[in-house]
């Protein structure tokens, strides 16, 4: 809550309570005023001219009233855009740097609620929650102030009964409600069991004893449900009866306490009744605090949650003092050691590499080597937990993020594709390039069907469904070669591939000038140009370094 309260602008929240305060005042003005102003018209005074500043009063708290809840009602939900503007900004601060290593432990649907849900649920936290609490202490502690001057008796009184509607009477419902809610959502669930129960072994039930134990049960369950329901509806009609009660018991101690100062001859009856129905108006002031209350649960839970969220380690850290990047484009490895959180064995222990500007360097390996752990050690992905990864001879852990990743393009095992186009997915890699250029790579890969069926305008499907598994990896690696990076990491981009295909697409990859890191579980598809790396198991062979072959 308290990172809450540091994101709202406090002007504009400042300005919305003091908003809802006037709008609470006025009406409580307005219902002073017109309690006097019909008292002293039953008076008959002499001439209307006596009444003329309670008809003005009247008007004025009228119009004052409208007008402050209008502009507490625009102030405060600008305010919310605002404040949501500030809440989403924060939250994808936070993940992007625990993407994607130290998010493998959330789940996306986790993810997802967070960031749409809880920050929708965190978006009206100050009109539902903090915005009537703070008029609730304001407002009401203005109109009990006020009221002292009448009466200091009345005042004690109005606070006491504040107190009751404002927190005694939700928490009580809170509390009382919760139980029958409980009870009625068990017994509704045993029903319903019971039914389906009955349905499906029917046949069972009628051939034992007629279904009369089962019809037992259920009626058993659904008495209790009615219990349940009674329960629920008592506590809903005794909440409304003391939301109704409680103010007329306010107006009743007016009419005592002020009415015994009109009855000894020393009070205005007029100032009666602008007491008592001031008193009445000033409970609008608790009147938000019942859905405050219910809403604070709620609000409470998506904060634990969007806190959780931003309590995460990232894997990789920004340094301080980033380097400059440097000028030369190697990636070597030195002695790099990992062992993923919560796993038995190293993915990795001691391995060398060396991928030279312009190299061509196929990993091969048994499934689990920790060939992909490579790549992700030269993404930054991870860090090692022993030795270096060198980007053109400088260590990874002293460049910005950004610079390391600008170095990389990466084609994933399971290359994700966005919900676009085919050249919207393409220019993620470089947003300047042509139709022509995207055309001619694609085509260069043996895609001319993609580009002949989908085309490159259209439509890829939710998550690229519309293109076959062969034909998503090969967008991947499109969308790898039009990058400007000059380093390739590509995870198994002939996977789906059959012979010829794969062949094709890695004398594409061969034929770029760049430096290519690919994993591979089929090498004799590689012509000369690549050399072919090993990755041992850490387990397996002791030591996990890699092997020129
Ligand atoms: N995020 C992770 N958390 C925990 N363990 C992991 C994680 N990623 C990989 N591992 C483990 O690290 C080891 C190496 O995984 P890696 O994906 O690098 O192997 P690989 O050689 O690429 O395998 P494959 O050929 O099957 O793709 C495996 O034992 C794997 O279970």
């Amino acid at each position: 809550m308290s990172d809450l309260l540091r994101l709202l602008p406090r002007g504009r929240a400042a300005l919305a309570v003091l908003l809802g305060t006037l709008t609470v005042l006025c009406g409580a003005a307005l219902l002073a005023a017109s309690g006097a102003l019909i008292t002293g018209a039953a008076q008959r005074p002499s001439t209307l001219l006596v009444l003329m500043p309670l008809i003005t009063a009247v008007r004025l708290f009228g119009v004052a009233r409208a007008a402050a809840r209008y502009a507490e009602r625009l102030v405060s939900h600008d305010l919310t855009l605002r404040l949501v503007t500030r809440l989403r900004a924060g939250l994808l601060e936070r993940l992007v740097p625990l993407a994607p290593a130290a998010l493998t432990g959330v789940r996306g649907g986790d993810l997802l609620a967070t960031v749409r849900a809880d920050v929708d649920e965190l978006q009206g936290a100050f009109v539902r929650l903090l915005a009537p609490a703070a008029v609730a202490v304001v407002a009401g502690g203005a109109a009990v102030a006020l009221t002292a001057l009448v009466s200091p008796a009345l005042a004690l009184v109005l606070a006491a009964l504040l107190v009751l509607l404002g927190a005694g009477v939700p928490l009580w419902a809170r509390r009382a409600g919760r139980r029958s809610a409980v009870a009625r959502a068990r017994e509704e669930a045993a029903v319903g069991a019971d039914v389906l129960d009955l349905l499906h072994g029917l046949a069972d039930h009628l051939g034992a004893d007629g279904g009369r134990t089962a019809l037992g049960a259920l009626d058993a369950h659904l008495d209790r449900q009615v219990i349940a329901e009674r329960s629920a509806a008592r506590v809903a009609a005794a909440t409304t009866w003391l939301r109704e009660g409680v103010p007329a018991l306010g107006l009743v101690a007016a009419l005592w306490l002020v009415g015994e100062g009109v009855a000894a001859g020393g009070t205005d009856p007029a100032l009666l009744a602008a007491a008592a129905l001031g008193v009445l108006g000033a409970f609008e002031a608790v009147a938000g605090l019942g859905a405050a209350w219910a809403a604070a649960a709620g609000v409470r839970a998506a904060a634990d949650r969007v806190r959780a969220l931003g309590a995460l380690e990232p894997a990789v850290r920004e340094p301080g003092q980033p380097l400059p990047a440097p000028g030369a484009t190697g990636l070597r490895l030195e002695g790099v050691a990992l062992t993923y959180p919560g796993a038995a064995r190293p993915a990795l222990d001691g391995l060398d590499l060396e991928v030279g500007p312009g190299d061509k360097v196929a990993l091969t390996g048994p499934s689990g080597a920790g060939k992909s752990t490579v790549l992700a050690l030269a993404l930054r992905a991870r860090d090692p937990d022993r030795g270096r990864v060198l980007l053109g001879g400088t260590d990874a852990r002293d460049l910005a993020l950004a610079d390391v990743r600008a170095r990389s393009a990466w084609s994933a095992q399971s290359p994700q594709l966005l919900g676009g186009t085919v050249a919207g997915n393409l220019r993620l890699a470089r947003h300047d390039a042509t139709d022509a250029d995207l055309a001619h790579v694609l085509r260069a890969l043996g895609l001319d069907d993609v580009l002949d069926g989908v085309g490159l305008h259209g439509w890829v499907g939710e998550s690229g469904e519309r293109l076959s598994a062969g034909e998503r990896a090969r967008v991947s690696v499109a969308r790898a070669l039009l990058s400007p990076a000059p380093l390739l990491l590509l995870d198994e981009p002939t996977a789906h591939l059959d012979g010829p295909l794969a062949a094709r697409v890695l004398r594409v990859l061969a034929d770029d000038p760049r430096a290519v890191l690919l994993v591979t579980h089929s090498p004799a598809a590689l012509d000369a140009r690549w050399r072919v790396v090993e990755v041992g198991s850490g387990a397996r062979t002791g030591g996990g370094a890699a092997l020129a072959v």
